[in-house]
């Protein structure tokens, strides 16, 4: 039985149920029901009271056995429900024994997302306690797997999907997500989807995925987050031949008619989120994600988490990891195998941290940072035909053609691996790494597991226990001699959510560097002894909602400070505001 909101006896208007429900804008008319005329069209929507049938199949309020015997009289639950009453904490437990029965991953995810479409908050109960173990499912790297085959797990459609077929409709189609008070997105045209390539339209579980971590890591409610993918079609030629594909079987769209979708894509977020949604770009391709984040930076609210979050974890890390290796950051030599996104992404925030720290101007800064793409070295007799962002890395050298030869000329203290391609640090590498150092820093950042550029166990071994060691996918712990060493999980899941929930909570117009610069160094500082002691450079997950109100409490901070933040007056404690605005996964009592 649902009522409508007409229904309701306690005489409160439509628009008040609507302000609590924290629909902002502060215009009556934002969905131009009263501007529109009478040959325009527009989105029919109520506000309903859920109960019975309905309310156990809306995972926003299902509590499925959880409902008490009072809430089972009020909202018609009787004889919808067998009659033992249960709490979270014995169906977090439930859950989390059935959920270990599967042995394959992929069951693991599923799993995993039904629960989220039953029930969201027991999913985000699940998801916070159990982070370490439940972030390899619904994350890298079994989110790769599962996008792989999204055609054939598709079961329920989630987020919004946008393709070339909605091509002037885009606000109409953003008018039909359920939610109206949007406060992240996550956008993907599923180009780049880890290290496993054009995955087209099946490329949703990433930003998927990662807005459930903008909610269990970062505390940003969920009913404000918003994935989307934009369907242009796909260049991979298995998909379009695989009869379970979802997306639109055809060839990207390129050029002018790609710029055109994304065009009217970001007008109509603006157009129907307002100023402060924050678009989080995720697994574009290279030739596409820097030519966008220059074009809108100074528009609308975005950010790249590929460069831009990537590079503020990995600054993080090497921060850290002065501790080990001594000296400044300017005191090291960087090298990179892949000169794409994330590589010079991370390259550049290097370069900007080290002219922060010191007076080296950039271009002096840049000299320590070398990188190598599928040609070898970046070296100034290539930067003709560089792509633009590879330019700045283009010093004077000799070329050099093999990583491990690159290796042995730069004489790296810090190697880093962004190629997406696996087992490209081999033992010669590594070996090569460990002759020059005493303490070798080598991060293999690409993902999933299966593109890592060497393992942790390798990483260990082959440098003779010497490596300092952090990977994109996570590794388990390593015996080697007696000793057990715990990599770091060097992954932008440690700043997104924080980032992006900072920025949320103070009103932050746009993304600024020196917001990444402030989130990388909140996040070194939380490396305790204990984490050094076991050779990481990174905290465990296991804190991280903890990490991430500090995150978001120091990029608020320099968002003041720059004039960005919107949300006057400025709390005096941020970490404590932070803390206050994190969405908890507890049911409520319903009247
Ligand atoms: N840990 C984390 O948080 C993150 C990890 N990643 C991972 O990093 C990887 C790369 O992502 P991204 O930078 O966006 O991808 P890009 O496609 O932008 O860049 C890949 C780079 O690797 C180079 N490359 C490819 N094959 C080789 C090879 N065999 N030898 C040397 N270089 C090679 C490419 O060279 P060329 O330019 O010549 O084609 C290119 O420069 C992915 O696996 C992704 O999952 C990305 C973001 C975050
Ligand atoms: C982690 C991430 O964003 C990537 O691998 O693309
Ligand atoms: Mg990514």
């Amino acid at each position: 039985m649902e009522s409508t909101l007409k229904e309701l006896s306690n005489g409160e208007s439509v628009l008040d149920i609507k302000d609590k429900c924290g629909v902002a804008g502060g215009v009556e008319d934002m969905y131009g029901e009263d501007r529109a005329t009478e040959d325009q069209t527009i989105t029919p929507w109520t506000f309903s009271v859920a109960s019975g049938y309905s309310l156990l199949r809306d995972p926003h309020y299902n509590k499925g056995l959880a409902f008490t015997e009072a809430e089972r009289d009020a909202h018609y639950l009787r004889g919808l429900l067998p009659p033992s009453v249960s709490s979270q904490q014995l169906q977090e437990k439930k859950v989390m024994h059935n959920l270990r029965q599967y042995q394959v991953p992929l069951q693991r995810y599923m799993a995993m997302m039904d629960l989220q479409e039953r029930n969201e908050r027991l999913f985000y109960k699940l998801l916070i306690d159990n982070v370490e173990e439940l972030l390899p499912v619904v994350y890298t790297p079994t989110v790769g797997e599962a996008c792989q085959k999204y055609g054939s797990i598709f079961r329920r459609p989630q987020g919004l999907f946008i393709s070339l077929k909605e091509k002037g409709k885009i606000l109409e189609v953003l008018k039909n997500w359920p939610e109206k008070s949007i406060h992240v997105i996550v956008v993907t045209d599923g180009e780049r989807i880890l290290g496993l390539g054009d995955l087209g339209c099946q490329g949703m579980g990433i930003p998927v995925g990662k807005l459930s971590l903008y909610t269990a890591l970062g505390g940003v409610r969920p009913s404000v987050c918003l994935p989307i993918t934009i369907d242009v079609g796909t260049n991979n030629q298995k998909l379009l031949d695989d009869e379970f594909y979802i997306g639109l079987k055809q060839k990207r769209a390129t050029g002018q008619e790609y710029a055109e979708l994304l065009e009217e894509f970001m007008s109509a977020v603006k157009q129907n989120y307002g100023e402060k949604v924050l678009i989080q770009f995720e697994d574009f391709a290279n030739h596409n994600a820097f030519e966008l984040l220059a074009k809108y930076r100074t528009t609308h609210l975005v950010f790249n988490d590929d460069i831009q979050g990537t590079a503020s974890v990995v600054l993080a890390g090497l921060i850290a990891s002065l501790k080990l290796l001594g000296g400044t950051l300017a005191d090291h030599t960087f090298l990179f195998l892949g000169a794409g996104e994330a590589g010079t992404g991370i390259a550049e925030l290097i370069a900007l941290e080290i002219t922060r720290k010191t007076s080296v101007p950039l271009e002096e800064a840049r000299k320590k940072i070398w990188l190598v793409d599928s040609k070898g070295l970046i070296v100034s007799s290539r930067v003709e035909s560089l792509q633009h962002f590879k330019k700045p890395w283009a010093h004077d050298h000799e070329p050099v053609k093999e990583l491990i030869d690159a290796v042995k000329a730069i004489k790296p203290t810090v190697l880093i691996g962004t190629s997406g391609v696996g087992k490209t640090f081999t033992k010669e590498v590594v070996e090569a790494m460990a002759s020059l150092n005493p303490k070798p820093l080598i991060m293999a950042l690409s993902n999933p597991t299966s593109q890592a550029e060497c393992t942790a166990d390798e990483a260990y071994t082959w440098s003779k226990g010497h490596a300092i060691f952090a990977s994109g996918s996570p590794f388990d712990p390593v015996e080697f001699e007696g000793r057990t060493f715990v990599s770091g999980q060097a992954n932008n899941a440690y700043v997104f959510p924080g980032f992006g929930l900072g920025i949320i909570m103070s009103g932050t117009i746009r993304v600024h560097d020196d917001m990444l610069l402030a989130a990388s160094e909140a996040l070194a500082s939380e490396v305790t002894e204990d984490d050094y002691l076991k050779g990481r450079i990174y905290p465990p997950f296991t804190n991280i909602r903890k990490i991430s109100a500090h995150i978001a409490a120091e990029v608020a901070a320099k968002a003041y400070e720059l004039g960005l933040a919107t949300r006057l007056p400025r709390p005096s404690d941020l970490v404590k505001y932070a803390e206050s605005c994190m969405y908890t996964p507890l049911y409520r009592s319903y009247r």
